[in-house]
């Protein structure tokens, strides 16, 4: 069998994840971590101070998590990788881990299946990975986590063999009939911001009329949460963008904000996120309360954080971040991009095949 880059590299990370060792190494201190901190410190003030925080706390937060306006200090990089190594040179601890347990994996889109572009509408998905994303969910229950509204991450990916999870996890549908990894065969469905739809629409509405005069800027309807794109904005309107947002959002202390990469985001203020999305996932799969299961995540964003936690909270599984810089993180591994997928080796599917095979011996 010929094996693609991009599916040995996928394959590879998902085989890291089978590694027992590899599991929740401590957390130490990061040289970089001052700046992490204020930055989010920045955003914290922000959030905390809802609606009517000050405007440059969202600008300075703006600029602080733009990592490309500091060169990473190889020192600083060094450091971080020696604590969160690289998911592609893990391969020998593969079978003892994945032992007797069932592997289910959580793929975030953006950053992580597909590479970060200028145009939000543009960021597809390799036809390579998603073969790989396809071989990976012949064997193992496979969902895609991301920020996007999932009709249209779904038509990116175009799998119907996924769960997916849109909207930040707050619009998770299962696999279409016959795909089902499940015992039984309702329809997964949970969106627990339904009530939130008219609201959303209606803020979609007053921030597309409030940004259209800025160069650049791009929102961005995800259903049940929203996003302001500055990625294309000059820096020196980022102010102005932010305080367009704020001016909209004001009214809606039921609405909060967070920020992705060049994107602020508007969401409900209700308690749900990507850890949600993940428990609520391996409960419908029958992994509520099991330690036979090893959940996997790979994710490139601070959403992602939010599932990296609830692994280690959980004392099970495996989280993989996708970063080229040093980042505050709950994942134990990292990946430096998506196409890192090309640095694998080639018998990583024949390894992720043994694993099953061994379990299904047992
Ligand atoms: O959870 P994710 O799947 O990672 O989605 C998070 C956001 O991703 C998208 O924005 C990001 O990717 C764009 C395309 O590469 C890029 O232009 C933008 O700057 C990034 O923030 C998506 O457009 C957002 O709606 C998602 O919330």
């Amino acid at each position: 069998m010929v094996i693609s880059d991009t599916q040995s590299g996928l394959a590879m990370a998902i085989a890291v994840a089978m590694t027992e060792s590899a599991l929740f190494p401590p957390v130490v201190p990061l040289v970089s971590r001052n700046r992490y901190f204020t930055r989010k410190k920045l955003l914290k003030k922000l959030e905390a101070n809802g609606n009517g925080a000050r405007i440059n706390a969202l600008l300075d937060s703006m600029r602080a998590s733009s990592p490309t306006r500091r060169p990473t200090d190889t020192e600083d990089h060094n450091s971080w990788i020696l604590h969160h190594p690289s998911a592609l040179n893990m391969f020998e601890e593969i079978m003892r881990a994945s032992k007797g347990k069932q592997i289910v994996v959580f793929l975030d889109y953006d950053g992580t299946l597909s590479p970060i572009v200028e145009d939000p509408d543009r960021a597809f998905i390799t036809t390579e990975m998603r073969e790989a994303v396809r071989d990976v969910a012949k064997l193992f229950p496979t969902a895609i986590v991301s920020g996007r509204c999932r009709a249209k991450v779904y038509n990116f990916v175009r799998l119907s063999e996924l769960y997916y999870a849109g909207s930040h996890g707050m619009d998770i549908k299962g696999p279409a009939k016959g795909h089902t990894h499940r015992k039984g065969n309702q329809t997964v469905l949970c969106q627990p911001a339904r009530e939130f739809l008219p609201m959303i629409d209606e803020v979609y509405k007053a921030l597309m009329e409030n940004v259209k005069y800025i160069p650049g800027a791009k929102v961005e309807n995800n259903k049940f949460c929203l996003s302001v794109h500055y990625r294309c904005v000059e820096e020196k309107k980022w102010g102005e963008l932010g305080d367009q947002v704020k001016l909209v959002i004001k009214d809606y202390p039921q609405l909060r904000l967070t920020q992705g990469r060049k994107v602020l985001e508007i969401r409900p203020t209700i308690k749900w996120d990507k850890g949600n999305a993940l428990e609520f996932l391996l409960e419908s799969l029958g992994y509520a309360e099991s330690d036979d299961v090893l959940p996997v995540y790979i994710g490139d964003d601070r959403t992602d954080e939010d599932a990296f936690r609830v692994l280690r909270e959980r004392g099970q599984g495996l989280g993989i971040l996708v970063s080229k810089t040093p980042k505050e993180t709950n994942a134990s591994y990292s990946l430096q991009e998506p196409s890192e997928a090309s640095y694998a080796v080639p018998q990583t599917f024949g390894g992720v095949e043994e694993a099953v095979r061994t379990k299904a011996l047992e």
